[in-house]
């Protein structure tokens, strides 16, 4: 018997999909839950990849982050930094540019140490609408033929926050200017394993999204290919899990084996949530090599801008 089955009965752990994502009940989230309980939590996050709790209203953005710092550090945004009065927490407000992150992606991998896991309250949420998805990227690695396995295997991918104007087309002008001064006013360029060794379970998961600006070694084109290729393994609709969500909600997800992407199908209505981060470790391939961040430094000539996600 594993050890959540001692604290948190197997009758409140309910699986929302066939690969990912469940849901567990009855517990009230807070810094003050004892190390079993936490234990117990992270082993469900290990095996469910993404945990989802209702009813958490009591919440405010420090109890959110004494829970969350139960897991590891907090880590606020390398360039957009962490609200006031909180060491991690950032903002999305569906009404400021640049909050609404409807491409698939892990967070922050333009980072070499790249958070592990995410805690995500959602605060007002819209009536119908502004769904979150999240995708299993160990799964993903597994549906691989075995001569794709391979070749992700040996392959490295440069991410970075840094991004092109022709993939943000629904961004106005306006946003442009905003995420070109505060997301990229710092530009990060890091090369990590497509494949990555999960340092709690040993998984191999695959450590792509919308932050891949090209794969090292490949032409631009082949490499744009094969990142379709490998992401649409990804974001199969069976390799995923979806989340309607109600205001006082919380997503908790491992961000070394999933992506996620939200939903921008609710118009001008009010969506607000709030993340606190969990620093991580510097990935490790199958060959025992770690991610480097090769290039830390201000922004690069005007034709590069960023985006919220990550
Ligand atoms: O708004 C959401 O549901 C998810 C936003 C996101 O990508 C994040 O918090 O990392
Ligand atoms: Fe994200």
């Amino acid at each position: 018997m594993i050890l959540s089955d001692n604290v948190i009965p197997r009758t409140d752990v309910i699986k929302r999909a066939g690969r990912i994502g469940a849901e567990i009940r009855n517990i009230k989230l807070s810094g003050d839950l004892p190390e079993q309980m936490i234990a117990s939590i992270n082993e469900l996050l290990l095996e469910h990849k993404v945990i989802f709790f209702r009813d958490q209203l009591h919440l405010d953005d420090a109890e959110q982050e004494r829970f969350a710092i139960r897991f590891g550090e907090l880590a606020p945004h390398p360039t957009l930094g962490a609200i006031k009065g909180t060491a991690s927490i950032i903002e999305l407000d569906s009404t400021r540019a640049g909050s609404r992150a409807d491409l698939w992606h892990t967070d922050g991998t333009f980072v070499n140490a790249y958070p592990k896991i995410a805690v995500l309250r959602g605060i007002v949420m819209p009536p119908f609408g502004g769904d979150t998805v999240w995708s299993n990227t160990a799964s993903a690695y597994l549906d691989l033929a075995p001569p794709l396995q391979r070749l992700a295997d040996r392959l490295w991918a440069v991410h970075s926050n840094a991004f092109d104007y022709a993939i943000l087309a629904r961004v106005s002008e306006l946003d442009k200017k905003h995420l070109d001064e505060v997301f990229t006013k710092t530009i990060y360029q890091t090369e990590h394993p497509v494949v990555r060794v999960h340092p709690e379970t040993g998984e191999r998961t695959l450590v792509l999204g919308a932050l891949v600006q090209n794969f090292v070694g490949l032409p631009k084109y082949v490499g744009q290919k094969l990142f379709d290729l490998f992401q649409s393994h990804i974001t199969a609709l069976e390799n995923t899990v979806r989340w309607t969500w109600k205001d006082g909600d919380v997503a908790i997800w491992d961000n070394r084996a999933t992506q996620h992407y939200a939903v921008n199908d609710y118009g001008d209505q009010h969506r607000l949530v709030h993340r606190a981060t969990v620093a991580g470790e510097v990935p490790v391939s199958i060959d025992g090599r770690s991610s480097v961040t090769r290039i830390t430094g201000p922004k690069a000539p005007a034709t590069k801008t960023g985006h919220t996600i990550g």
